[in-house]
């Protein structure tokens, strides 16, 4: 059974970095901690990164992290994804270093080839994140469109031991990173949502208060910033919501408040109707270029560290 601490951070690839820099400080609401050569790093907790974007031709996914447990469950899940077939990959020291991280290994997920990693700590910072137009308290989770619904289940239940929360029939399946309590931090989606291409669907950010939703209902419009989908509440976690777009037209999801689920005895997943009303209580509909932007990126396997 592999353990996780929780969902550490999401790599992006944007068109024009000093563009998504403003727009992920000023209008977001992230701390940027640090900004090197074609890359920055965001915090929104006392972590080195909840966001790292990197300058790149095309827009789009290029990793998802996970911070584990415990040292011993970095070793863990390298037998278990071994057994299974798969090849993983560590940095060299220097190189995880370099992402102020410790000990940090990388896999190809087997469906659409996203890179995944997991690590077992990040540097701290020496003072926390200071809020400035949103009080935001996590990275929340990821939804990406997967080509092989089922088979990507399988996949993140039995080699990644994450655990399904609820799912909206042939749509979404929402899973937590077992014994995180949070109800999901991954979300698999269908790409049959987004024309049959796989890719990013959201990045979500958790925010602290009600009124942190309250002020961006205000703040992105008045930013000519796209609103996509709410405000509205989601049947599933029972978050409230509000979905914008960034420059490259990825999507942003605000949300406020969120099911949790003990270790032991968690209550049993549901699947809910595939209607329109399983995704908003109050009855907003998606606009059209919700979740249709970010490719997901391809990591060069010389690039994603040495074999183990
Ligand atoms: C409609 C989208 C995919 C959705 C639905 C439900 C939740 C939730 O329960 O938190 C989400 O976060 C979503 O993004
Ligand atoms: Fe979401």
């Amino acid at each position: 059974m592999i353990r996780y601490k929780k969902l550490g951070y999401v790599a992006l690839g944007v068109t024009d970095l000093e563009r998504s820099i403003t727009y992920y400080r000023d209008l977001v609401g992230l701390q940027l901690n640090l900004q090197e050569e074609g890359v920055a790093y965001f915090s929104c907790s006392d972590d080195h990164h909840n966001l790292v974007l990197y300058q790149n031709d095309v827009a789009g996914l290029k990793r998802i992290a996970w911070e584990m447990e415990s040292d011993a469950e970095l070793d863990n899940a390298v037998d278990t994804f071994k057994k299974h077939g798969l090849d993983v990959y560590e940095l060299p020291t220097e190189e995880s270093k370099g992402i102020f991280q410790g000990r940090t290994l990388r896999f190809i997920e087997p469906n659409d080839g996203i890179c995944f990693e997991l690590y077992n700590q990040q540097y701290k910072r020496a003072t926390s994140y200071q809020p400035t137009v949103s009080k935001i308290a996590r990275l929340g989770h990821v939804v990406v469109s997967f080509s092989d619904w089922d088979a990507s289940i399988k996949f993140f239940r039995e080699v990644m031991n994450f655990d399904t929360s609820d799912s909206i029939d042939g749509f979404i399946n929402f899973m937590r990173c077992f014994p995180n309590p949070y109800h999901h931090t991954l979300g698999v989606s269908n790409a049959k949502l987004r024309g049959d291409r796989p890719g990013l669907h959201h990045v979500n950010f958790m925010v602290t208060d009600m009124d942190d939703i309250g002020r961006a209902l205000n703040r992105m419009p008045e930013n000519n910033i796209p609103i996509v989908f709410g405000p509205g509440r989601h049947p599933p976690s029972g978050s409230i919501f509000y979905y914008f777009l960034d420059p490259d037209g990825m999507t942003v999801e605000y949300s406020f408040g969120m099911e949790e689920f003990p270790e032991e005895n968690p209550r049993k997943p549901r699947s809910l109707e595939p209607r329109p009303d399983s995704g908003d209580y109050w009855g907003s509909v998606p606009k059209e270029d919700w979740a249709q932007g970010g490719d997901i990126l391809p990591a060069k396997p010389q690039l994603i560290g040495q074999l183990l």
